[in-house]
């Protein structure tokens, strides 16, 4: 049976293994709730969990300050059994070298970490261990993981959470080499469709779009639907559809929910003009920014726009 209420999820994935920081988002939305955490090696992986109902939900990243969507989520939600999110957790990204007892900085040869990891390390890499060669993980806890287990890892020091070094019993050579001191990734927690979480005035609506065909004015012709009815667009991103050379779809979060009757009118909008609208659900937003709705675009004036043609008709 599917969870209607968020208190009713008790096993959800995530991005394994501990220490990583889609298990930091898991903590920061669990609380003091009793759930269980199911460790996966991979995006995918936990959202297949998801779908096969061995988990009631799975936490997953989905964007990064710096270095944007996250492909593996937007391609598993755009695509396969639908999913829906229900809810959003931002978590401050801290990152620490790791290695083991009795390496120092100028020995490193190799970093294993995950490539998002990586990509905002990139800088420090360069400044610091410019020869270093990267060798990408699934994870960031998974790097450290695997170089304290001693086994057949190709690196000699991980890029991770401090927790993730703490874990794995390792040495911390050196702290927040994050090039941003700001980075900020955003997770979302993914259900089976079944779930709508009410309206709370800061909302956010993800959908992915398909196209009816590739023309020029395409792209316009989805963007107006938001521009009319006063919506907010926060992440736009195209991502290919893998199904031919130039075919994309486009995934796009936007404030407000599927209740608030600009949001309505503009998937009706959507609807009518793409060959295909994927809806990815609506949800509180983790920052709780009320969107503003702007005059003419309001709940009422939706409302009495209707009376209005009511009335003309009768
Ligand atoms: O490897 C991890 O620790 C993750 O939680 C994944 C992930 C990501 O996919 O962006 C999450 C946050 C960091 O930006 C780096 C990696």
């Amino acid at each position: 049976m599917t969870p209607r209420t968020p208190d009713e999820l008790t096993r959800i994935a995530y991005l394994g293994p501990r220490g990583t920081f889609c298990e930091m988002a898991l903590n920061s939305w669990a609380g003091e709730r009793p759930v269980e955490r199911v460790p996966q090696p991979s995006v995918p992986a936990a959202l297949g969990a998801l779908r096969a109902g061995e988990v009631d939900a799975a936490m997953v990243p989905i964007e990064n300050s710096v270095e944007g969507g996250v492909s593996a989520t937007l391609d598993a939600l755009a695509s396969g059994d639908p999913l829906v999110i229900i809810g959003e957790v931002l978590v401050p990204i801290t990152f620490v070298l790791c290695a083991k007892d009795g390496m120092p900085l100028s020995s490193v040869r190799a970093v294993g970490t995950h490539s998002h990891a990586w990509a905002q390390v990139r800088g420090w890499m360069a400044a610091n261990l410019p020869d270093a060669v990267y060798v990408p993980t699934l994870s960031t806890a998974g790097a450290a993981e695997d170089l304290a287990g001693g086994g057949d890892a190709v690196y000699d020091a991980a890029v991770c959470a401090p927790v993730a070094a703490t874990n794995s019993g390792l040495s911390v050579i050196a702290s927040d080499i994050g090039d941003n001191k700001t980075a900020v990734t955003r997770f979302a927690l993914v259900t089976r469709p079944g779930t709508l979480p009410e309206p709370t005035g800061a909302d956010k609506t993800t959908v992915v779009l398909y196209q009816q065909t590739d023309r020029a004015g395409g792209l316009l012709e989805l963007l107006e639907q938001f521009a009319v009815r006063g919506v907010n667009m926060t992440r736009l991103e195209s991502r290919p559809t893998g199904e031919a050379m130039g075919s994309y779809c486009f995934s796009i979060d936007f404030e407000g929910h599927v209740r608030d009757a600009r949001v309505g009118e503009t998937l009706m909008g959507l609807r009518r003009v793409c060959a295909d609208v994927r809806f990815l659900g609506s949800y509180p937003r983790a920052d709780g920014a009320a969107a503003e709705a702007r005059e003419g675009t309001t709940d009422r004036d939706f409302a009495a726009a209707q009376a209005w043609l009511d009335a003309l008709r009768a």
